[in-house]
C-alpha cells in the first residue's frame, strides 16, 4: 500500500487546493497538496517536507484528521491529511498545473483526485473557520 500525505492548508478563512499537471499520476485532478512518506519517515515530517519542495510554502502542522483508503486500478493508497497553517515562504509551483485558495463552500465544484472525496466531505463538515 502506497502511504501518501496531504495538507489542508488554512489561511484567511480559504484553503489551498492543488491541480496535478498532465504529466502527473492522475492527470488534472485536484488534490490537497503533499506526496509519498519515505521509508522511516515520520508522516508529520513529510508534510512539511513535500510542501516546502512542492510549493515553497513552510507550513505547521495543527491537527491530523481521518485516514482514507482507497483503491485505484493499479495501486491501493493511504491517504494521511494534516491541517495545516503557513508560517513562511511564498507560494511558487515547482509541479502542480494550477493552484487555488478556496472558500470550503466552493471545494465541492473541483474534479477531485477519487481518494480526495472522503477528506473534501469532512474538511466541510469539521473546519470552523
Ligand atoms: N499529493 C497527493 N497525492 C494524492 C492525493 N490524492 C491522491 O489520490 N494522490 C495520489 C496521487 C499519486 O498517485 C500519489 C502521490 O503521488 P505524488 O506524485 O504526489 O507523490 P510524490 O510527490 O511523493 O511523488 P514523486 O514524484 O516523488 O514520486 O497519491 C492528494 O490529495 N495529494
Amino acid at each position: 500500500m502506497l502511504i501518501v500525505t496531504c495538507a489542508v492548508i488554512i489561511q484567511h478563512g480559504k484553503i489551498l487546493i492543488c491541480q496535478r499537471s498532465s504529466t502527473m499520476d492522475l492527470p488534472l485532478k485536484w488534490e490537497f497538496p503533499g506526496g509519498k512518506v519515505e521509508p522511516g519517515e515520520d508522516d508529520a515530517l513529510t508534510i512539511v517536507r513535500e510542501i516546502t519542495e512542492e510549493l515553497h510554502l513552510e507550513i505547521e502542522v495543527v491537527r491530523r484528521l481521518q485516514p482514507v483508503e482507497h483503491d485505484y486500478p493499479a495501486f491501493r493508497i493511504r491517504l494521511v491529511p494534516f491541517v495545516a497553517r503557513v508560517i513562511g515562504g511564498q507560494l511558487r509551483l515547482e509541479e502542480h498545473a494550477d493552484a487555488r485558495w478556496v472558500t470550503v463552500d466552493e471545494l465541492a465544484g473541483y474534479d477531485w483526485a477519487p481518494a480526495d472525496v472522503p477528506i473534501v466531505e469532512e474538511v466541510k463538515g469539521a473546519i470552523r473557520f
